[in-house]
């Protein structure tokens, strides 16, 4: 899978982390940065990897910031774009299995590595169960059509 990352200042360990392992999972990673901890802004982050995915340069993207709130918030402004903030491997399972999450936000201040790949590998591994999760995804394109 083509997978997008990015993070702020505060998530870049976890993000190098997480860029590893989707590597060793052979997974082609698209990192649009930061790539030191020297304080910068997350939404210039969440922006790249947001755009990657609305147009379908990746099939998902992951941010950590320090909370991952933040870059929830950019996310989920760009059209297409249906970001999930998951604090453990059950809110990964159920934000693909109902919503088709196609970005994923971490915490790199809320949550240990560990966790945080876990969680990775549960959000990249399951698929969207459709049925009546089908209808409400695409109310949410219908609202996004409306504001556009
Ligand atoms: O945007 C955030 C909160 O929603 C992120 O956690 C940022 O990483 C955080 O705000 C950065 O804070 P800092 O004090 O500038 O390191």
């Amino acid at each position: 899978m083509r997978v997008a990352i990015g993070s702020d200042h505060a998530g870049f360990p976890l993000k190098e982390k997480i860029k590893e392992f989707l590597i060793s999972k052979g997974h082609t990673v698209l990192d649009f940065g930061t790539q030191s901890q020297e304080s910068t802004d997350y939404p210039i982050f969440a922006r790249e990897v947001s755009l990657a995915v609305q147009r379908g340069e990746a099939e998902r993207g992951i941010l950590v910031c320090g909370t991952g709130i933040g870059m929830c918030i950019v996310a989920n402004k760009f059209k297409g774009v249906r970001a999930a903030l998951c604090l453990n491997e059950y809110m990964a399972r159920m934000s693909r299995l109902h919503n088709d999450a196609n970005v994923l936000c971490l915490g790199d201040r809320v949550i240990g590595e560990e966790l945080a790949l876990s969680i990775v590998d549960v959000w990249l591994s399951t698929p969207f169960e459709g049925g009546r999760h089908e209808r409400r995804v695409h109310l949410i394109k219908n609202i996004e059509e409306e504001l556009c």
